[in-house]
């Protein structure tokens, strides 16, 4: 049912020692490891347009050898598993080997139309890359990562997808929440799914170590197999690829900050070479509109990966790429110095140039403006401003901006968006302001209100997969009740659509989740 043609493994140096015991792996690009069995599989949730990507339909997903391969209990013919190599930069640090700790790769599986995609499993057991690590994962973190990857296709962010979330019967111990005392958890194994889930890391530690050679086939190996449609000539191959990495990088970022989503652990091996979202950790939504928040309470005090911040970390950690790239271009002349070649340098300043356009491109569309100016900037930089100091909720406040009547101006179509009612009188007339010349700015547009209204509802999403909504799903989960994923998987298939009975799905956060663990604020415990 699903067919295989392994090209990493066939391809690229394995690891020649058999033993899955936490080491150092030199000269390879991946180890054989074979998944741990859990006790008792049960498929929680999947995601049929996943499934049907990769061919599958309802039949094949409730099969019982489909639930074995997908808790990692056993392996279908063609798969092949394995867990991957890389390294990375945490927090700003070099952090030498990192690898799949608990990730375990399946092989590529090649669909009717010759798409192809990497299967891997989170979660299954520890790999040579665990460190002192169990390589299991717990239930709640898996259930954030497979409901927020369909709900960031679904919103038309690029990202790793999810094909299953599988309960594994087994409890993983963790210590999260209480006072720090280590609590046994029930334990979950998703099945990730993306066309390559390389990461920039990949390519630093090979450059670390001087493993030069290495290094070279696996750029050839990713421009061939990940980057087929990139054209170039042999000799400008490395910065091509590179530029087109920029470019993918800087899209994401745009989409990021259209949807007021945050990671939350932008270190560099949780970002894909393809411009994905990837690795669903201590990520959270933007509630009231905050620049500086982040949802990861490691990174509390710094706020190094803080919603605002994005876009600078991401091309902090291209030049990280950049470094690791630049010993197999030829040496830049003396009389440049830097150590970067001027092909990288300008790949990176394109990445400036792409991210620009497109966060203004993305915020044209969420004001319903069809074309974007200098001052345009101006004016969403004092609506920031107003939202920021007024808490105002981002999701609900730019679906109902499409309502206000730009002939009378009333803030009162706003008033679902603020979660205080003092700072929502006290900053009236600031918005009032604000609104007047907002629509000032659409009368000049000229835009027929329905074309416009239809526009903003297209960009600017009803539904998020808010933080307290997916702790509530996990938290009837734990008791054995999976109802609220299904429902949220369904209410985020169409997140710019309204959907008739489900206002309980796009409320803002209610004031019990302001400060409640997992609605808030997140350890990277998972
Ligand atoms: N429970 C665990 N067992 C083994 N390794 C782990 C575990 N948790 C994290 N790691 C490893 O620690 C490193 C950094 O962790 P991070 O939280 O970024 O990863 P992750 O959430 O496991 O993985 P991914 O980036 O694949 O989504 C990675 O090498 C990861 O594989």
């Amino acid at each position: 049912m699903l067919n295989f043609d392994n090209r990493f493994v066939r391809e690229l140096p394995g690891d020649t020692e058999l033993r899955n015991q936490p080491r150092q792996v030199c000269a390879a690009c991946w180890s054989p490891v074979t998944p741990t069995p859990v006790a008792a599989p049960t498929l929680l949730a999947h995601s049929r347009e996943v499934a049907a990507d990769l061919d599958l339909d309802d039949r094949d997903m409730a099969s019982a050898e489909m639930l074995a391969a997908l808790s990692g209990n056993r392996l279908l013919p063609g798969m092949v598993s394995y867990a991957s190599c890389y390294g990375g930069h945490q927090f700003g640090q070099w952090a030498g080997q990192l690898g799949d700790g608990r990730a375990i790769l399946l092989g590529e599986a090649v669909n009717r139309r010759g798409q192809r995609f990497e299967l891997q499993l989170k979660g299954a057991g520890p790999t040579p890359y665990a460190r002192r690590a169990d390589g299991r994962a717990v239930l709640r973190s898996s259930i954030r990562e497979f409901l927020c990857s369909e709900a960031m296709h679904h919103l038309g962010v690029p990202t790793t997808r999810a094909l299953s979330l599988v309960g594994s019967g087994e409890s993983v111990v963790r210590d999260m929440f209480y006072d720090g005392h280590p609590i046994a958890e029930p334990g979950a194994v998703v099945c990730r799914v993306a066309p390559s889930f390389t990461r920039f890391g990949h390519f630093e530690l090979l450059a670390a170590r001087g493993e030069h050679a290495l290094l070279q086939r696996l750029v050839d190996f990713t421009i061939a197999r990940d980057f087929p449609a990139l054209l170039v000539a042999p000799g400008e191959k490395l910065a091509v690829w590179f530029r087109e990495v920029c470019e993918r990088t800087a899209r994401l970022m745009a989409h990021w900050l259209r949807v007021g989503f945050v990671h939350g652990v932008m270190n560099t091996d949780n970002m894909s070479i393809l411009g994905l979202t990837i690795d669903y950790g201590p990520y959270g939504w933007v509630d009231n509109f905050d620049p500086a928040w982040t949802p990861n309470t490691t990174d509390a005090s710094s706020r190094r990966y803080c919603f605002a911040r994005q876009p600078e970390i991401a091309r902090w950690n291209l030049e990280r790429l950049a470094d690791a790239l630049a010993p197999l271009l030829p040496k830049p002349p003396m009389a440049e110095k830097a150590a970067r070649s001027a092909e990288l340098a300008a790949a990176l300043e394109h990445y400036d140039e792409v991210y620009s356009a497109e966060f203004c491109t993305a915020f044209a569309g969420k004001l319903g403006l069809r074309s974007w100016t200098p001052a345009d900037g101006e004016l969403l930089g004092e609506l920031f401003e107003v939202m920021r100091l007024a808490e105002i909720d981002m999701t609900e406040f730019f679906r109902q901006l499409a309502q206000l009547d730009i002939d009378q101006p009333d803030a009162e179509v706003l008033r679902e968006s603020f979660y205080r009612e003092d700072l929502r009188q006290r900053f009236a007339p600031d918005l009032a302001r604000w609104l007047a010349r907002y629509s000032a700015r659409l009368r000049h547009d000229g835009q027929p209100a329905e074309r416009r209204i239809a526009a903003m509802n297209q960009v600017n999403p009803r539904y998020v997969l808010r933080n307290y909504l997916a702790q509530q799903a996990i938290e009837r989960a734990e008791q054995g009740d999976t109802q609220t994923i299904h429902e949220l998987l369904e209410v985020l298939r169409r997140p710019y659509q309204e959907q008739p009975g489900r206002a309980e799905f796009s409320a803002r956060r209610p004031d019990w989740a302001r400060h409640k663990a997992g609605c808030s604020m997140l350890s990277c415990s998972s």
